[in-house]
C-alpha cells in the first residue's frame, strides 16, 4: 500500500508529527473501524477518522434523523430529517473525505447480526446510548479479540475508556450486572448539551487514531471523566480484568451472545419505557380533560390558595386551553368514581392542574393555570398540595408523558389526597388537542 501525492497532501499536517510519519499514516489507510450509533457520539467519531483517512469506515444505525437530534448530531443537517442515519451520515462524510471505503450497516445491532457486523473491523466504537447495547458490544468485542472505545455523555458530563486493551478490564469486569433500568437516565430525560458529546466523540476519535497509528491508548484500564460544568477532567485508575469475569476471565461462563434486552430488562434504545402503575379506568384522557376545562373555568391557583405557579393569565407556550378539535365540551366523566375523577352524575367541579415536571421543563410550556409542583418534591409539599385538593375542586395531575403523574397520583393517593392523572401527559395533549402546545 502506498500513498499518493494527493493523499500525501491532504493528511500532510497529521503526517509531520513525528510519532505519525508516512507509516502512521499507512496504518490509518489500512484501519477498518466501526462506529456504532451515528448519534451525538457518532457524529464527530464518524467527521474525525473520515477526515484522517481511515481505511474503511463501518457505521451502524437502525434509527433516522429527526429534528431534535441536529442540536448535536452534528453529522446531521435539517435536509436529512426523515432519512437513515447511516445515510446522512455517509453523504456528509463523502463530503468531507471521500477517499474513504464507506459501509452502511442500516441495522438494530443484537445478539443475531453482531458478531458478524463486528468481525471484519480491526476497532469498534461504542457511541451508542444505552445498556443492552452495551453489553452485548462488549461481549461481542471480547469474543472477536477487539478492543472497545466506549464513550458516554449526559448533560454537561461524560465519560472515555477503552475497554478489552492491552490486557485491561472489560465493561463486564466493572459492571457484571446491569443497573436497574429505572436508575439509567436518558437524554431525552437528563437533556444534553451538543459541545459535551461533541468533546467526547472527539476524544474517543484520538483514542482510535493512536491506537491505529502508535498501538496504544491512554485509556486502557483507565476512564476520564469530564465535567464540562465545572470545567473539570479526572482520570481514575480502573480495577484490572477480572479472573472471575463472566466473559472475558479465566473461565468464561459467557460463551456465546445472550438475550441483551432480558439480562438488562431495557430496551435497546434510551427512550422512556411507559409506566402502569394506575389503572387506565382510574385515569383521564387529554380529550376528557379538554372537555373539562372547557365545561368548568379552571381554579385559578390564587383561588386554590397555593403558591401561585403564575398568574391565570400567563401560558408560556398557549393562552387558551387548545382548540376544540371536534372534542366534545361536556364532561364525561370517563374515570372511576373511587377517584376525584369527574363523573357524569354530579356537576363538574372547577379542575385544579397540577403539572409534576421539573421546573425546568415547566418553564418551556405549560398549560394556564397550571401549578407547578415537581413529583419528587411532593412529599415536602404535601400541606400546599392538600390545599389544592379541597372540597370543591378535582385535582388533575399531568407531566410530559404521564408516566411520573402516575407516581405522583399512587403517592398522594397514599396520602388521602384524591386525584386523576392524565393518560399520555402534556404530549397527548400536544398530539390529540393542541397541535400548537410544543413539543421538546
Ligand atoms: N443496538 C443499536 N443498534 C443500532 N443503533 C443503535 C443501537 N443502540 C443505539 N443506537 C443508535 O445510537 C445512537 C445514539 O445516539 P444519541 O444518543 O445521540 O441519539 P438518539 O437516540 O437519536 O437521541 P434521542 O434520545 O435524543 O432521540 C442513536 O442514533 C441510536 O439509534
Ligand atoms: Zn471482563
Amino acid at each position: 500500500m502506498s500513498l499518493s501525492n494527493e493523499e500525501i497532501e491532504r493528511y500532510g499536517r497529521q503526517m509531520i508529527l513525528p510519532n505519525i510519519g508516512r507509516p502512521g499514516q499507512l496504518a490509518i489507510k489500512q484501519a477498518s473501524v466501526l462506529v456504532v450509533g451515528t448519534g451525538g457520539l457518532g457524529a464527530p467519531v464518524a467527521m474525525y477518522l473520515a477526515c484522517a483517512g481511515i481505511g474503511t469506515l463501518g457505521l451502524v444505525d437502525h434509527d433516522t434523523v429527526a429534528v431534535s437530534n441536529i442540536h448535536r448530531q452534528v453529522i446531521h443537517t435539517e435536509d436529512s430529517v426523515g432519512i437513515a442515519k447511516t445515510t446522512s451520515a455517509r453523504q456528509a462524510l463523502e463530503r468531507a473525505n471521500s477517499h474513504v471505503r464507506y459501509v452502511e450497516h442500516n441495522l438494530l445491532l443484537d445478539a443475531s447480526n453482531a458478531l458478524d457486523t463486528l468481525r471484519p473491523y480491526d476497532i469498534i466504537v461504542d457511541c451508542t446510548d444505552n445498556v443492552p447495547t452495551r453489553y452485548l458490544l462488549n461481549d461481542a468485542c471480547v469474543m472477536l479479540g477487539k478492543p472497545l472505545v466506549s464513550g458516554s455523555a449526559l448533560r454537561f458530563d461524560g465519560q472515555l475508556t477503552v475497554y478489552h486493551y492491552h490486557g485491561g478490564p472489560c465493561y463486564r469486569c466493572l459492571f457484571p450486572t446491569p443497573p436497574p433500568p429505572e436508575t439509567v437516565t436518558n437524554c431525552d430525560d437528563g437533556g444534553v448539551l451538543g459541545p459535551v458529546t461533541g468533546m467526547l466523540g472527539s476524544l474517543q476519535a484520538l483514542e482510535v487514531l493512536k491506537m491505529v497509528a502508535l498501538g496504544e491508548s491512554a485509556f486502557a484500564g483507565r476512564m476520564l471523566l469530564a465535567d464540562g460544568l465545572a470545567g473539570a477532567f479526572r482520570t481514575v485508575k480502573l480495577r484490572g480484568r477480572q479472573k472471575t469475569c463472566a466473559v472475558c476471565g479465566d473461565e468464561p461462563t459467557i460463551k456465546e451472545l445472550v438475550d441483551y434486552v432480558q439480562f438488562c430488562g431495557a430496551r435497546p434504545d434510551d427512550k422512556t419505557k411507559p409506566v402502569k402503575m394506575i389503572p387506565a379506568n382510574e385515569r383521564i384522557t387529554v380529550r376528557e380533560l379538554h372537555a373539562r376545562l372547557n365545561a368548568v373555568p379552571t381554579a385559578t391557583a390564587a383561588a386554590a390558595s397555593a403558591t401561585p405557579a403564575e398568574n391565570s393569565t400567563t401560558a408560556t407556550a398557549s393562552n387558551s386551553t387548545a382548540p376544540t378539535n371536534g372534542t366534545s365540551t361536556t364532561p364525561n366523566g370517563a374515570a372511576s368514581s373511587s377517584t376525584a375523577a369527574p363523573t357524569a352524575d354530579r356537576t363538574p367541579s372547577p379542575v385544579v392542574l397540577l403539572d409534576v415536571r421539573a421546573p425546568v421543563q415547566f418553564g418551556i410550556a405549560h398549560l394556564p393555570n397550571s401549578i407547578n409542583v415537581p413529583w419528587r418534591d411532593l412529599p415536602s409539599r404535601l400541606d400546599e398540595v392538600r390545599a389544592l385538593a379541597r372540597d370543591g375542586t378535582d385535582l388533575v395531575v399531568l407531566c410530559r408523558r404521564g408516566n411520573d403523574s402516575q407516581r405522583a397520583v399512587a403517592n398522594l393517593r397514599k396520602e388521602g389526597i384524591e386525584c386523576v392523572d392524565v393518560i399520555g401527559g402534556l404530549e397527548a395533549w400536544s398530539a390529540d388537542v393542541d397541535p400548537e402546545f410544543p413539543r421538546y
